[in-house]
C-alpha cells in the first residue's frame, strides 16, 4: 500500500529515505496514535510534517547510535515517541517501553499488538524495573530534567550501561543544575548527536550519560 502523500512529502523534505516496509508501519502507528489522541492526550504534534520534524526527527538521530542486539528501555514512553518508531526502525535491538500512567501503558499494549511489534510494555516507573531487569540504553525523551534523571537512576547503575537522553536547547542549563546538586559527580555525558530542530534555529541533541565505573564506557 503506498504511504500516506503527505507522510512521503514531509519524509522527502526531510531527506529522510526510509524502507516501504517499515514507513507504512510508521504510518500505521501515527494513525493509531492520533485516533487515541482523542481519548487520552498523547500528542501535540498531529499532522505529518510535525510528527517528522518534532518526533521522527530525534528517532533517527537516535536510531543509529544503538548496537544491534542491544536491550533498550524507553523511559516515560507515552504515545510511544521514541520507543516504537525506535522498535519499527531497529527490528535487531530488543525494546521495552515503561509508562507510569496506567492508562497510557494500556494503550501503548494496544499500539504493540496492533503493529505486531515484539516489544514489551510496562505499566511502572522505568527506575522501579531495574531492581529485576538489566537494560544497556536507557532512551529517554521529555521526561524530567537532568537532575530528576540523574538522581532517579543513581542506586541503579548496576542495572544500567547507559542513559541515551534526547533533549532540546536547555540541556547545557540542566547539565549546570545537576552538577550544582552535585547529581553527576560518579557520572560522565558526552554528546553523541547534535541536528537543527524542526525549527530551524534550535539545536537537539542525544546525551550518553555514564557511570565512571562502567568500563564499556570509559574515556
Ligand atoms: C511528556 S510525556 C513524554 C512522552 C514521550 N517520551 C515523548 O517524548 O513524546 C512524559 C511521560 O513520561 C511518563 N513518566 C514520567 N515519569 C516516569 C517514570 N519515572 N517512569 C515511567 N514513566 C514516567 C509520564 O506519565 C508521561 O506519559
Amino acid at each position: 500500500m503506498p504511504i500516506d502523500p503527505e507522510f512521503a512529502t514531509a519524509l522527502q523534505q526531510a531527506g529522510y529515505d526510509i524502507p516501504q516496509p517499515q514507513a507504512e508501519q510508521i504510518e500505521q502507528y501515527v494513525r493509531l496514535l492520533w485516533e487515541w489522541n482523542e481519548r487520552l492526550n498523547l500528542t501535540r504534534h498531529t499532522d505529518w510534517e510535525t510528527f517528522v520534524n518534532r518526533d521522527l526527527r530525534d528517532v533517527m538521530h537516535l536510531a543509529p547510535l544503538i548496537e544491534p542486539g542491544e536491550e533498550v528501555l524507553d523511559l516515560g514512553s507515552g504515545g510511544g515517541v521514541p520507543g516504537i518508531p525506535l522498535a519499527i526502525l531497529r527490528p535487531d535491538v530488543s525494546v521495552s517501553l515503561a509508562e507510569s500512567v496506567g492508562k497510557r501503558a494500556a494503550v501503548l499494549n494496544t499500539f504493540v499488538e496492533e503493529l505486531n511489534l515484539p516489544v514489551a510494555v510496562y505499566a511502572a516507573r522505568g527506575e522501579d524495573l531495574m531492581e529485576d531487569f538489566r537494560f544497556e540504553s536507557i532512551v529517554v525523551r521529555a521526561v524530567g530534567s537532568m537532575l530528576k534523571l540523574c538522581t532517579w537512576m543513581q542506586p541503579h547503575w548496576a542495572s544500567i550501561g547507559r542513559l541515551l537522553v534526547i533533549k532540546g536547547p536547555k540541556w547545557i542549563e540542566e547539565r549546570g543544575e545537576a552538577r550544582h546538586h552535585g547529581a553527576m559527580e560518579t557520572l560522565q555525558l558526552r554528546k553523541l548527536a547534535s541536528y537543527p530542530l524542526g525549527d530551524g534555529e534550535n539545536e537537539g541533541v542525544v546525551l550518553q550519560i555514564t557511570h565512571r565505573g562502567n568500563p564499556k564506557y570509559a574515556e
